[in-house]
């Protein structure tokens, strides 16, 4: 179980509580707090430090006379890779002696299964709001669990169908810009079959 809200020192006087559903509190600081932030300037969650990177002063949203609200600009950490993902998985079914169950159909199954377990944490909850304002900590750590298993499955099928995925998505996303070209399909949802030129 992660904490609500990691706390971590910003710009002089000023204490940053990042929530994590990706927005800030800027209290100032009463004493001074152990950093407890990686090194590149972001939590383990990916949360970058100042909303101001955005450029966007007009996003801050004063709730009272001594905290900010920002919405976070959210970026991944760099790591760990896809190769490193794939690396420590194979290690993992390596150790377990379970390569012998992991052929690309039952990958493909489990996967599958990982995504309806996503899905049932979003069923019946109506739209939900970026962020996921209305989520409680726990629903949140579920959420990262469920991901990160159709993550592994995913990492796992491409390798075991000898796909190099951080290559073919590239090449997918150059395919995905030809075939929407922005200047053509700007604020619309189409798909690109339904344009007739
Ligand atoms: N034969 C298996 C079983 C598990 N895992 C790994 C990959 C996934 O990241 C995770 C999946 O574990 P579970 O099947 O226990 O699924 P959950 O963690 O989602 O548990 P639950 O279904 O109770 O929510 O463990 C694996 O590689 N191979």
């Amino acid at each position: 179980m992660f904490n609500a809200s990691l706390p971590f020192s910003g710009p002089a006087g000023l204490l940053h509580v990042v929530k994590t559903n990706g927005v800030v509190l800027t209290k100032k600081r009463r004493k001074t707090l152990p950093n407890m932030m990686a090194t590149n300037g972001k939590d383990s969650r990916g949360l970058q430090e100042d909303a101001s990177v955005n450029g966007a002063a007009s996003d801050l949203q004063t709730h009272s006379n001594d905290s900010t609200v920002r919405p976070q600009r959210f970026t991944f950490s760099p790591g760990p890779t896809m190769e490193e993902i794939r690396r420590m998985q194979a290690e993992f079914t390596d150790e377990r002696d379970w390569n012998q169950f992991h052929q690309p159909r039952n990958l493909l199954l489990a996967m599958v299964g990982e995504v309806g377990e996503v899905s049932e944490l979003f069923q019946w909850r109506g739209e939900v709001a970026e962020g996921l304002p209305d989520w409680t900590e726990s629903e949140r750590e579920q959420l990262e669990h469920e991901l990160s298993d159709v993550l592994i499955y995913l990492l796992e099928l491409a390798k075991k169908c000898r796909v190099d995925l951080p290559q073919a998505v590239l090449r997918k996303m150059a395919l995905n810009r030809l075939k929407y070209p922005a200047s053509k399909v700007h604020g619309s949802a189409k798909k690109y079959t339904e344009y007739k030129d």
